[in-house]
């Protein structure tokens, strides 16, 4: 019999429907008193530690969802995208940003070519102009070294690497390598970005990295082009040669830039944007601050989890585990949303980065076959570290909505602190914080409990917490680079195995495109009406009215003359 269309028609589906009520009679604080259910709930690999007990799950559960991930095919899934296989159908794409990390003697092929060849020679090359630009070798128009960098990129080209750097800049290694050196990021076509990135610094001592996989995003070209104009006006134009490199699969259209192919470094169409931090996107300013060795041990990080949720079975495969629990909970559970908690300020980055990478891959409406899904598929994601976010949206977790959170704890803080005579370091008082939500979630509060407390009355539904709201616990050893590039695998392949139950093409963007050509529409009305003050037209009645009240005042920065920032 052909398989069904959608992974909803399914038996497995289907039985995960049914049991539902039967978890709906359970709370977490009774199933967390079975110590064989909480020893069961875990998995561990290199010293990545998870500890899902809290979801609301039961060890069935858990057998349904592996019998789903057998009716998806989410074996053979991960092995054809393993293999090279065109698995983004709707481009014509294979899916290889495992190849960016895998070792120099491994064999992946694409069309047939093994690719590791290629990303070896230009990590290779990377690290010898990183080694030359570090060294002080690489000098600009003014025969000064360089020290400072500015990524000019937007979503995949800037939000991995960002977050990547947030993470390494306080690890002690990383800092000791990067000290005297300046990485900045230029993202949002907003002037205030640019001002911002360039605020106080020296065209002279600085390099500039475009980072863009088409070329031809709209927000990264005008700000390639008014960083162009900021090295130009103070260094002349041939400073353009020493001071602008780029990252890119359409070389042409580098060289059009007038950036010197020499100085472009390359990445492939089976890389999508949001999964490529591990290539030069995130490799290339990355090694210029710190250094290209600590950036292969990321890379080898995110390798380990590669080999990890290829080759282990499903019961001790952490990606897998965390796919299928987060499949559980949005479309089972109906909880649409998720927190990503770290309690580690260095991963502040994180939420931010998994946002594009988990909402861009899995937030479609049909299946990869093109049948609209008669269910919700991607989530919601946001956070924030611990335990600032406790301080602000952690009330709605606690007594409102229904949220299941990733707590990720560090047991060994990248900044050791302790001040003599206090009850603990401060990474243990963060700590304390990290072990307690859970549980609090989990657990709740009760009105008897609080009736033995003498609480007021009226107070008591006031201060009834229900519990029963499920998380789940990674604890990672420390967070240098190698860790660091483990997580970021690890959430990778996450998405990608919600995607594959979903039955969804987790590696296109389709949903991108209506806003960013509506925006050429407005584009080209804003320069008629500033430059040969032709009326609105064409918008609906309400777009026409705020376009004319925005052209009604004239702008600051009149249409025929350059102006830069000024801070
Ligand atoms: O690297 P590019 O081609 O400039 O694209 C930037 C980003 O724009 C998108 O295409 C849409 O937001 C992302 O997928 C991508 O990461």
């Amino acid at each position: 019999m052909a398989s069904p269309a959608l992974i909803s028609d399914t038996d497995q589906w289907k039985a995960l429907q049914a049991h539902v009520g039967a978890i709906h009679k359970t709370h977490l604080r009774d199933l967390m008193t079975d110590a064989d259910r909480c020893k069961a709930m875990t998995a561990e690999f290199e010293g990545v530690y998870l500890d899902y007990s809290r979801q609301q799950a039961t060890t069935e559960t858990i057998d349904k969802l592996f019998k789903l991930a057998e009716a998806a095919k989410l074996k053979e899934k991960i092995d054809k995208m393993f293999k090279g296989e065109k698995i983004n159908t709707t481009e014509n794409r294979s899916v290889l940003h495992v190849a960016l990390r895998a070792p120099r003697d491994a064999v992946i092929n694409s069309d047939g070519v093994n690719v590791v060849p290629e990303v070896w020679a230009v990590k290779d090359k990377i690290k010898q102009f990183s080694e030359t630009f570090r060294s002080g070798s690489w000098v600009g128009a003014t025969g000064k070294p360089l020290t400072n960098v500015v990524s000019v990129g937007i979503g995949g080209s800037f939000l991995g690497p960002l977050f990547v750097h947030t993470a390494l800049q306080t690890d002690p290694e990383a800092a000791e390598a990067a000290k005297g050196r300046q990485l900045r990021f230029l993202a949002n076509v907003d002037p205030v970005d640019v001002a911002r990135s360039i605020k106080d610094l020296d065209p002279a001592t600085t390099l500039v990295v475009v980072v863009s996989k088409t070329f031809t995003t709209a927000e990264t070209m005008l700000n390639a082009r008014t960083i162009k104009e900021w090295i130009v006006s103070s260094l002349g134009p041939q400073a353009v040669s020493k001071h602008m490199i780029a990252v890119s699969t359409n070389l042409k259209l580098v060289k059009e830039f007038g950036i010197d192919p020499n100085n472009a470094f390359a990445f492939w169409d089976w890389v999508g944007g949001r999964y490529s931090v591990c290539s030069a996107v995130g490799v290339l300013p990355l090694s210029l601050q710190y250094g290209f060795p600590i950036v292969q041990k990321f890379l080898e990080g995110a390798s380990s989890i590669d080999n990890h949720v290829h080759t282990s079975s499903f019961e001790k495969n952490i990606p897998v585990l965390l796919g299928l629990l987060s499949v559980w909970n949005v479309s089972f559970l109906g909880y649409p949303a998720r927190a990503i908690l770290p309690y580690c300020q260095a991963l502040e980055k994180l939420a931010p980065h998994i946002q594009q990478l988990s909402m861009e891959s899995n937030g479609k409406g049909v299946s990869i076959d093109g049948v609209r899904l008669p269910f919700e598929a991607g989530e919601i994601d946001f956070g924030e570290p611990g335990t600032n976010g406790q301080h602000s949206f952690y009330q709605l977790i606690h007594q409102g909505r229904v949220i299941p959170c990733d707590f990720i704890g560090v047991i060994k803080s990248q900044q050791p602190v302790y001040l003599k005579g206090e009850t603990v370091s401060n990474h243990d008082e963060l700590m304390s914080n990290f072990f307690a939500q859970p549980d609090a979630l989990a657990y709740g509060k009760t009105p008897e409990q609080l009736h033995s407390e003498k609480v007021p009355e009226n107070l008591i539904p006031h201060k009834t917490f229900q519990g029963n709201r499920p998380s789940l616990s990674f604890l990672l050893s420390s967070l240098s680079a190698y860790e660091i590039g483990q997580l970021l695998s690890i959430y990778e392949h996450r998405i990608a195995v919600q995607g594959f139950i979903w039955g969804i093409n987790s590696f296109d963007q389709w949903g991108v495109e209506l806003g960013k050509s509506l925006a050429s529409t407005v584009r080209k009305q804003l320069h008629a009406s500033r430059m040969e003050g032709k009326p609105v037209e064409g918008f609906n009645p309400s777009s026409a009215s705020l376009l004319t009240r925005f052209l009604a005042v004239k702008p600051s920065t009149p249409y025929d003359t350059t102006v830069l920032p000024k801070v």
